[in-house]
């Protein structure tokens, strides 16, 4: 895209509009977009990647222009990461912002501190350094700075996967079966796959890889009672029916009215028959009562920092604090120990986060376990096996990583209750 004066404007504007982070960056950028709907989609495009571009690399473009304006945001990151050069930018911007400019060019990202070169705060960089060494950090760092690549699910109720890689090649959109879900199709490129026919069709939805895979965990069968404790709009919900055959009761459960809203037109879509949502209150909701003892599966996808998730969502990074986690923790104790009390004997529970700090995950089932001596662990990379997905790195555990597996960071534990 060339930039015009306008088009500098309008970036600097919607910078302007998000950097605040009153609220998560891409809400902002919808109203955004809705205040300035007379753009086109090409110029929206090349809005939305440098917004994102430059909260993935905030850290370093703020200590090269020091307490930052929108505007020398902007123009550092066209320089330092757009490739962009001064004959380009020099007839848009001031006689001062040339020298400026010139100064920042010179400055070297490797001689900078971890926390600026892996682009994570310093408290993250600290809880991190627990767990990983320096390397790993700046490599993990380093990964989620890239833009997440585009998966699709193919509902296996109304199409098989063959298929739809067939029609994508008809319509020339690039694309290829997921390496470890056996339902997946990642996507070269970001078509608008939502006014795809195969989309509107209910063939395929949006998900992640690794999201995908935690219903493979789940593994729930036809004619069952389940439950999907944080249903939210349904990303996972939706997979765990077609792997019912929508035979057996599948309860999505959730206390946004909002997100249970946005699951009904993808239901709608999908063919499903077997789903149910019901908002609850909270974990404790009277309605859960009447269920206790008597589910087959439960999936507690459960609410968490979404630090795994950095790569679609860097503006966490600033939403997202010591303390949050520390109130994260008691949630997500008190809703798997919940979730847990559903279950009947022999029954199983999928315990999930997109967190990639230990504190979330290992930390909270370790703590079940200490205090339900009726579950134990049953190890991820037995149940994958036996569904013949073969997961590098995966044992007791599921630990997935945007750095060895190319999805977001999910992490999940299989829990089976015995009485
Ligand atoms: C990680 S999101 C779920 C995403 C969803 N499973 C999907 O695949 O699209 C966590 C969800 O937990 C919900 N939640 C928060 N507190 C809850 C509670 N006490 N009981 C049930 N759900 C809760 C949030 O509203 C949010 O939708």
């Amino acid at each position: 895209m060339r930039l015009t004066p306008e088009r500098l404007d309008l970036l600097i504007a919607a910078v302007r509009k998000i950097l605040p982070l009153q609220a998560p960056a891409d809400v902002l950028l919808r109203q955004f977009f809705q205040d300035h709907h007379k753009l086109g989609q090409n110029d929206r495009g090349t809005i939305a990647e440098a917004v994102f571009g430059i909260l993935r690399r905030r850290f370093f473009l703020e200590k090269l222009a020091g307490k930052a304006t929108a505007r020398e945001l902007v123009l550092a990151y066209l320089t330092r990461f757009q490739g962009m050069n001064l004959r380009e930018l020099a007839p848009l911007i001031r006689e001062t912002e040339i020298k400026w400019i010139q100064q920042i060019k010179a400055v070297k990202l490797e001689e900078q501190p971890l926390s600026i070169r892996a682009e994570f705060p310093e408290w993250l960089v600290e809880k991190l350094q627990k767990y990983h060494s320096d390397e790993e950090i700046l490599r993990l760092g380093q990964t989620l700075q890239q833009p997440a690549p585009l998966d699709i699910r193919v509902n296996s109720l109304l199409a098989k996967r063959e298929e739809v890689l067939a029609a994508l090649e008809q319509q020339e959109i690039e694309a290829q079966p997921t390496p470890f879900s056996p339902v997946g199709i990642r996507i070269t490129g970001k078509p608008a796959i939502n006014r795809n026919a195969l989309f509107l069709s209910g063939k395929i939805e949006v998900q992640d890889e690794g999201s995908q895979l935690l219903g493979f965990l789940l593994a729930p069968k036809r004619g069952e009672m389940v439950v999907d404790f944080c249903a939210g709009a349904g990303g996972k919900t939706l997979l765990l029916g077609a792997l019912m055959h929508s035979r057996g009761r599948l309860y999505a459960f959730d206390v946004s009215e909002k997100r249970l809203n946005n699951l009904k037109p993808r239901l709608k879509r999908s063919g499903l028959s077997n789903i149910h949502p019901q908002r609850i209150d909270s974990e404790r909701d009277a309605k859960l009562k009447r269920l206790a003892g008597k589910i087959d599966r439960v999936m507690v996808d459960a609410p968490c920092s979404g630090l795994g998730t950095l790569r679609r969502n860097p503006d966490l990074k600033w939403r997202q604090s010591p303390e949050s986690i520390d109130e994260l923790q008691k949630k997500q104790m008190a809703i798997l120990t919940a979730a847990a009390n559903l279950l009947k004997p022999g029954g199983r529970l999928v315990y999930a986060t997109c967190s990639l700090l230990p504190e979330e995950n290992q930390q909270i089932v370790e703590h079940f376990l200490a205090n339900h001596p009726q579950f134990s662990i049953l190890h991820c990379d037995e149940l994958l096996a036996q569904q013949k997905i073969h997961l590098p790195d995966t044992g007791k555990f599921l630990q997935l990583s945007p750095l060895y597996h190319n999805t977001d960071s999910f992490f999940a534990a299989v829990l089976e209750r015995s009485v």
